[in-house]
């Protein structure tokens, strides 16, 4: 793949927290215009992974180019290009949804206008016009992911990173999500969302990674990793993630 082909780029990606190697000279590219996933059993390295990628987290070793950009050295063009959906991100949960949206936009140098504008079709779009005007604080899980991704795609990126965004979302906002997703990936733009539903990343991802102790075990298009399998199989083959119920007898047997 060129350069021009990929969206993000990371190289030799490494963290460690003290004697704990969370990534592990990691390599990988997302092609520009997929939709891909990132899936590996808890405490594999994706959060560490998206964090370093997006600029959260500095990497002990290794580089993240978002479409070109070095995610440390030229954090401002990089940062301009992506949008992030962080795991358990502290939000300013005293604003309502609405000023949270418009302070996001805000904080990217938009007009306020603009601003204002888009912030209205997002809360349509994400079903948050009835909320709009509620304390984030007050939110469930999935309206404050919701808001969390209206954040994220006020200024058009053109990189989304996500991480789970589909956890505690209903059916009907995960369609919608969905929806919003795969229109952004078929008009050029590039997601990069992390998951356990194997089924989900299945379903809508075109391309996926599978990472386990901090390394990518497998990558390519999802039938390339599949391989004739179900991705659940083949996750589980690849990550050694099969344990026999045997113990718990006492899980069994009732008291009374
Ligand atoms: N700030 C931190 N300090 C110490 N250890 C950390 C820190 N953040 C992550 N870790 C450790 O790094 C490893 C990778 O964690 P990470 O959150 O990246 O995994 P994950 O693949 O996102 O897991 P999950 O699927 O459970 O969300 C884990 O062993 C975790 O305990």
């Amino acid at each position: 793949m060129s350069d021009e082909q990929i969206a993000l780029g990371l190289r030799g990606l490494t963290k460690r927290f003290g004697e704990m190697v969370a990534v592990d000279h990691l390599d990988l590219d997302v092609p520009r215009g997929s939709f891909f996933g990132l899936v590996g059993p808890n405490g594999a390295g994706k959060t560490t992974t998206l964090s370093m990628a997006t600029g959260l987290l500095r990497p002990d070793a290794g580089t993240a180019h978002v479409l070109g950009a070095d995610v440390w050295t030229d954090p401002i063009a990089a940062k301009a290009r992506i949008g992030v959906l962080p795991d358990g991100l502290r939000l300013f949960d005293r604003l309502t949804g609405r000023q949270l949206v418009t302070y996001a936009g805000l904080l990217r140098g938009m007009d306020r206008a603009l601003v204002a504008e888009r912030t209205e079709e997002l809360m349509v779009a994400l079903g948050l016009t009835d909320a709009g005007d509620k304390l984030v604080i007050d939110y469930s899980a999935g309206m404050t992911k919701k808001i969390t991704l209206a954040c994220a795609l006020i200024h058009a990126p053109r990189l989304l990173v996500l991480d789970e965004p589909f956890e505690a979302v209903d059916p009907v906002s995960a369609r919608t999500i969905r929806g919003i997703l795969e229109d952004f990936a078929a008009n050029g733009g590039t997601v990069v969302l992390s998951s356990h539903v194997m089924d989900l990343v299945e379903r809508i991802c075109t391309h996926v990674a599978i990472i386990a102790s901090g390394q990518v075990r497998a990558i390519g298009t999802v039938d390339d990793v599949r391989a004739g399998m179900s991705l659940d199989d083949r996750f589980l083959d690849l990550v050694g993630g099969r344990t026999d119920v045997e113990g718990l007898a006492w899980l069994r047997t009732s008291s009374d």
